[in-house]
């Protein structure tokens, strides 16, 4: 077993006194320099003009362009989206990066694949919240967080672990749990977790049921409640008790459909491809692909974009969810 790190465990303080800046205030920017803040850490925010400059304004940060904010801190947590991370650091923090500074990731993507080569005096850190940001941002408000993985890639100072422990405390990580990483594991898994289960997966096991009821004659909405607006409060029991709550909750009708139809579905040839697609995070298959698109104007990603928000199963479910106006409550807790 992996030894799981709580509140309790984390003790030291080479945190306390450091300028905190965050690259980016998007999901993740937006969400850590909230917690961090509300931790009682000093932070301030490094952005280009725009909508995210004048929110974090908004929300009372001290904000300067990247150049600036980098030049100011002590700790630079990189949050852009991963394909524009490279060149955001060469053009604004590489040259503004000190000695002894601090260069913080949550995805290991641009270090690993060595878009970003960071200098040798520097130590580059790493928290991953396993969650997306609005959800770290609304568990710290409401008492705990979500677990977050840490890692060193490299260690100036001495002391780049117990930072980034540090780090992950007060974003309210610790609370929930902190488990030791490599930056190496942690691009492997996350991008292997969000294609082929959490998000690739899931939405295209969504998709292909809403395709199959619907052509097999359906109706849209009776489809899309079954295999779609469900989905969440089936994920909620397996995230509360496991496959064991989830089926003592559910009917014996379904948990024996369960086990003898589903593998049907999800089988040794799923797994080949799944581990086909492992393989190419690995190799840097993957990597090569998604920088390509980027560097071409995202066409693949829009493509796909459009698509999916024009497909039918979105139409339908859009409708169905003004109905219910308690499930866009979900994002109260954002700020
Ligand atoms: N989304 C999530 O919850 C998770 C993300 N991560 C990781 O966190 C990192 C950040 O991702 P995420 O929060 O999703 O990113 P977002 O897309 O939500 O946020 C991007 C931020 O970067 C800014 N930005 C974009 N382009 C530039 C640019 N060229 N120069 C300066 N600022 C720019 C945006 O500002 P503007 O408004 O001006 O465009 C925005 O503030 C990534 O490494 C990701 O892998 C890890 C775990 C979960
Ligand atoms: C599952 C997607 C994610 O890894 C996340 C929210 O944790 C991401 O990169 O956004």
């Amino acid at each position: 077993m992996v030894e799981m790190l709580y509140e309790k465990d984390v003790t030291t303080n080479y945190l306390d006194g450091k300028k905190v800046a965050f690259v980016g205030y998007g999901a993740q920017g937006h969400a850590q320099a909230n917690n961090l803040r509300d931790s009682g850490f000093d932070v301030i925010v490094g952005c280009r003009p725009g909508q995210s400059a004048d929110k974090a304004r908004k929300d009372g940060f001290e904000v300067y362009s990247v150049a600036e904010a980098v030049k100011q801190a002590d700790w630079v947590q990189m949050l852009t989206p991963d394909e524009v991370m490279a060149d955001v650091y060469k053009e604004e923090v590489a040259d503004n990066l000190e000695a002894g500074n601090v260069l913080g990731f949550s995805h290991g993507f641009n270090v690993y694949y060595k878009e970003i080569v960071p200098p040798a005096d520097v130590d580059v850190v790493m928290m991953a919240p396993k969650g997306p940001g609005n959800l770290c941002r609304r568990t710290y408000m409401e008492g705990f967080g979500v677990p977050a993985l840490y890692a060193v890639w490299q260690d100036a100072s001495g002391h780049a672990e117990d930072l980034a422990k540090e780090f992950a405390k007060g974003n309210g990580a610790a609370r929930a749990g902190l488990l030791a990483t490599t930056f190496k594991e942690e691009t492997d898994e996350d991008l292997f977790g969000e294609q082929n289960v959490l998000m690739g997966g899931v939405t295209a096991l969504i998709q292909t049921g809403f395709e199959v009821l619907t052509e097999a004659g359906y109706s849209p909405e009776l489809a899309f409640f079954e295999v779609d607006h469900e989905m969440k409060l089936i994920c909620d029991l397996i995230y509360e008790g496991g496959f064991a709550k989830m089926y003592k909750d559910c009917s014996n009708t379904s948990e024996y459909g369960s086990y003898t139809r589903g593998p049907k579905v999800i089988n040794e040839e799923s797994k080949r491809a799944m581990k086909q697609n492992l393989k190419e995070i690995q190799d840097g298959t993957f990597a090569k692909e998604f920088m390509e698109d980027y560097h071409n104007g995202f066409k693949k990603l829009y493509a796909y974009r459009k698509e999916m928000e024009n497909s039918k199963l979105q139409e339908v479910g859009d409708e169905l969810r003004t109905k219910m106006p308690f499930v866009a409550a979900e994002d109260k807790y954002s700020d």
